[in-house]
Parts: C-alpha cells; structure tokens; sequence
C-alpha cells in the first residue's frame, strides 16, 4: 500500500525517523553512560546495563490507540525494514536508522494453537508461539537484528572500524551471531566460543556453514561465558550475548508480537518463557512493561519463568518467598535435554530481579512466577506436541511442562489461556529425540522412554530369491514387477489395508 493510502491523521506516523536520547542504564546503582560506544557492564559498579530511552515522555504523549494503529498500519508497508522487529523502531532504538536495519526475515512468527487433545493435555486452551521459524532457527535472530543493526549504525554512522563480533553459546546464540556476521560484505566477522560436546551437531554445522570462525573450550556454557566476558574487557571484540544490552531490545519485539497478535488485549494471558542466561526473561518483562507504561496493553498477562531440575538457578532464587531474604546462588548444571537453557550463573539476573519487582507492583505478586520441571516431563511434553502438529524444541517442551504443572498446582487458573514460547525449531533438538526413540539416554538425564511415544521406522526387506532395487542401476521390468508384489503387499499387510472392492 502506498503511503498517501493510509488515513491522514497516521501518515506522519507510519515511516520511523532515526533519532532520540538513549543511555545505558545501570540496573544496580541507577548511573547512566553514553551509547556512542559499546558497553557491556557499568564502569562504576561492574552490573549488567539496560538501554534507557531519555525520550520516553515524548512516547508517552501519544496515546496508546494511536500507538495501536501506527503498529496495526505499518504491518501493510513494504519496508523491508519494517518488516520484522524494527515495525516497532520508538520501542527498541529509534537512534538505529531505517538504512542500517540488518533484517534477514526474523520476527512476525506464527502463533498457533493447540489442539483439542494438547489443551486436555495441559489443562488450558493455550498457543505455541514458533520462534523455531525464525532465519537462524531460534528467538535469537531478534536480539541479533538489533545488536548488528547497532554494530552497522556505528560503523556508517559513528566512524566505527573493522570489528570482531564474539559470544558464547548453547549453541543458538552462536548460529544467530555468525548469520547475521556472515551478511555483512565488511567490517565485521564472528566467532564463537562453544562448550566442547555441549551443543548438539545440527547447532554446530550453523556457525561452521555461516563461516565464523568456531572454537571449542572444555567445560559447560557459564565458562565460555567467563572467557568472552575477559576477552570483551581486554580485546577489542564485540560481546554479541545477551550481557550486551542492544540485544535485549532486539528480543522485546516477541512481547510486542503477541500484544499485536492478540489485538493488544493480553491481561487474560499466561506467557512461559524457558529460562537460562535469563535474557529473553528480560526483554519479555521489559516488553510488556514498556507496552503498559504506553497505555498500549490496558493489562499486563502473567509471566511464568521455567526451568529444568537440572539448571534451575531461578527457580530456587525465588524459592524463598521473602525478598529480603532471597540469596542468588549459581548452581552446577548436570546434564539437560533443555541443553540450550543448561547455564547455572545467568547473566541477566540483576535485569530479571529489578523487572520482576516492577512487573509484580504493578500487576500483583502471581504476575511472575519461575516453575521448575524434570526432565522426564521435558522430553514427554516435547514429544507430545510434535505429535499434535507442533515443531517445538526441548525448550518448547520445557514451557510446555511448565505450563501443565502451573495448571495442575493452581498457579495457573485452567480458565486462563497461555502463549508458550517455542524458542527454537524441533530439529536443532532432534539427538533427545533419537536418544528417547532408542533407549540410549545416558543415567544423569533420568528419562526413560514412554512406549507409547516411541517410534523407530520398519525396514521392508525383501527375501532372498526377491529382487531388490540398486540405486543408479535400472532394473529388468520382469523384476520391479516382483519386486513392487512383494512391497506393496507387505506394506498394506503392516498398515492393515483393505482392498478396494
Ligand atoms: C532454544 C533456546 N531456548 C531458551 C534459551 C534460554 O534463553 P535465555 O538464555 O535468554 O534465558 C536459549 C538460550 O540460551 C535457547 O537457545
């Protein structure tokens, strides 16, 4: 549609406008620090940093129905850079210019609902919103959008020279970093630093076909982490984690998706989120949050974190009822099939601790809540959504889990319909499968298989005396003849066909 299309009183609205104050906002001692260059942690007190838009007044002046309507109406342009995140550009970053958007097809993915059989399951009528259909294949590419569209705006704009971008990962973090690297003709190039065996072989083909240059360090994510968090102090690097507040920006737009996704009426609403370094955790919070303080949501939905048994630092944070007597402990991860939320120090938990007191004074204590599952429960929930025409990976699962065990302890009111964040596509994950199809997990996983979710292919074999096709040799029309008698009958015999009269 063309601009002069649209109704007059949007117009002015509809193309963003690079500009704005921004800082870098200290979550712990409350100081501010200029944006014109990167910065990860405050140089006064070592905290994680949030971006502050010192503007946010000038936001709050136009009322949220406009809001509605200049989100509802940009969704008809054809921007390229207002397809994905930047649709919502005053809310992650307006200093970012249109032209330095790095969109590569992330955002605007699917919210799908379950069906019948999966709701009885959970015990709520709920919908998997699939970030597994993102370009890289998890919700990461949203928070890597922004961070390297910051990086492009600083070497257009700001004078900024060749630039290394680094990170640690699970193993999603570190497709997402080196695609989006990989577009850039210059300026920049990736590496990612990966715990050795800990990441499955799908997410390690990702940065090796994108061309980042992959290394691998014994030990669990949280000592990669150790490692780039040095290198970001004392090399010239760009920490593309989640510890680098632009990606937290990038990542609110899935708290605006599903605003947007739901007509901005959300107060009825569960969201689950699975937990590990605890960024996505933030940049939902944060997402509603600034949606509310707009006057674009009139509600904010309850927010459940979840982890596994098996990496649960959250989980027993907020164990203990009484904020003052709350102690963040880091635990020593054992073996998850949640494997990309397998991190026992999260990086964020200053961010999460600060949002979830405003999220809980604003919509009341329930509003938050961090729920813990077993493994078993993981690989069970996972599988039974890949059986009721879901993509979802373990951490899909994971929320899944979480979401059932909210129902069945009365955390959740079965009346109240839940948005579970499938993080990324089932086939990253695809060894939990094939270990939970052969009976192969190792002990420390403690998951034994369900007959009735298992599955294995069956060979048709013919017998000797059968021929059998070769491949790249062509066979005698006397023997595909037999061959096709043979197999066709033994397929409709183990699939029970009746013949046609
Ligand atoms: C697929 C997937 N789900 C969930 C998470 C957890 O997200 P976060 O680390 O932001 O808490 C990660 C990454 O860590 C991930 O890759």
């Amino acid at each position: 549609m063309k601009i002069d299309q649209f109704p007059e009183h949007i117009r002015p609205y509809l193309v963003p406008r690079a500009g704005g104050e921004y800082a870098y906002e200290c979550f712990s001692c409350g100081r501010e620090h200029g944006i014109e260059r990167l910065l990860y942690t405050c140089p006064d007190c070592g905290s994680v940093l949030m971006i502050k838009d010192l503007e946010w007044s000038r936001l709050k002046r136009i009322p949220g129905s406009l809001w509605r309507e200049i989100f509802d109406y940009r969704s008809m342009l054809t921007l390229p850079a207002l397809r994905g995140i930047y649709r919502y550009h005053e809310l992650i970053g307006s200093v970012i210019p249109p032209e330095s958007v790095v969109w590569l097809g992330e955002g605007y993915t699917p919210v799908v609902a379950a069906n019948a059989v999966l709701c009885d399951w959970a015990g709520c009528a709920f919908f998997f919103k699939n970030d597994g259909q993102n370009p890289s294949a998890s919700f990461k590419d949203r928070g890597m959008a922004s961070a390297f569209s910051y990086l492009n705006y600083l070497i257009g704009h700001r004078g900024m020279e060749d630039v290394l971008a680094i990170c640690a990962s699970t193993g999603d973090t570190s497709a997402s970093a080196a695609l989006y690297g990989s577009y850039f003709v210059h300026g920049v190039k990736s590496a990612v630093l990966l715990p050795h065996g800990k990441v499955t072989p799908q997410q390690l083909g990702q940065p090796l076909g994108s061309g980042a240059r992959v290394i691998e360090i014994p030990g669990v994510f949280d000592d990669c982490m150790k490692v780039v968090e040095y290198l970001s102090e004392h090399y010239s690097v760009a920490l593309m984690n989640s510890k680098n507040a632009w990606r937290i920006l990038g990542q609110e737009s899935y708290s605006y998706e599903i605003a947007q996704a739901f007509d901005y009426e959300i107060g009825d609403l569960a969201v689950f989120v699975p937990i590990g370094n605890a960024g996505n955790i933030t940049a939902v919070l944060q997402g509603f949050l600034k949606l509310h303080d707009l006057g674009i949501i009139p509600a904010l939905p309850a927010v459940f974190g979840v982890q596994s048994e098996h990496a649960n630092p959250v989980y027993l944070y907020y164990l203990e009822p009484e904020r003052e007597k709350r102690r963040f402990r880091p635990v020593t991860v054992r073996p998850s099939v949640a494997q990309a939320a397998m991190i026992g120090n999260p990086v964020s938990m200053p961010r999460v601790v600060k949002l979830v007191e405003e999220y809980r004074l604003r919509a009341g204590e329930d509003a938050v809540r961090v729920v813990e599952v077993s493994e078993q429960e993981i690989m069970d929930a996972m599988l039974t959504a890949n059986r009721n025409g879901h993509i979802v990976c373990t951490q899909g699962g994971e929320c899944l889990a979480g979401c059932r065990k909210a129902v069945a302890s009365g955390m959740q009111a079965a009346g109240r319909r839940a948005v579970l964040d499938a993080t990324a596509h089932a086939l990253k994950f695809s060894v939990f499968q094939d270990k939970y199809f052969s009976d192969s997990f190792e002990p420390e996983y403690e998951v034994v298989p369900k007959a009735e979710l298992r599955n294995a292919p069956v060979l048709v074999s013919p017998p000797d005396g059968v021929p059998k096709p070769v491949p790249g040799r062509e066979m005698p029309p006397e023997d595909f003849r037999r061959f096709l008698a043979f197999a066709s009958g033994a397929v409709a015999e183990l699939l029970g066909l009746k013949r046609k009269q």
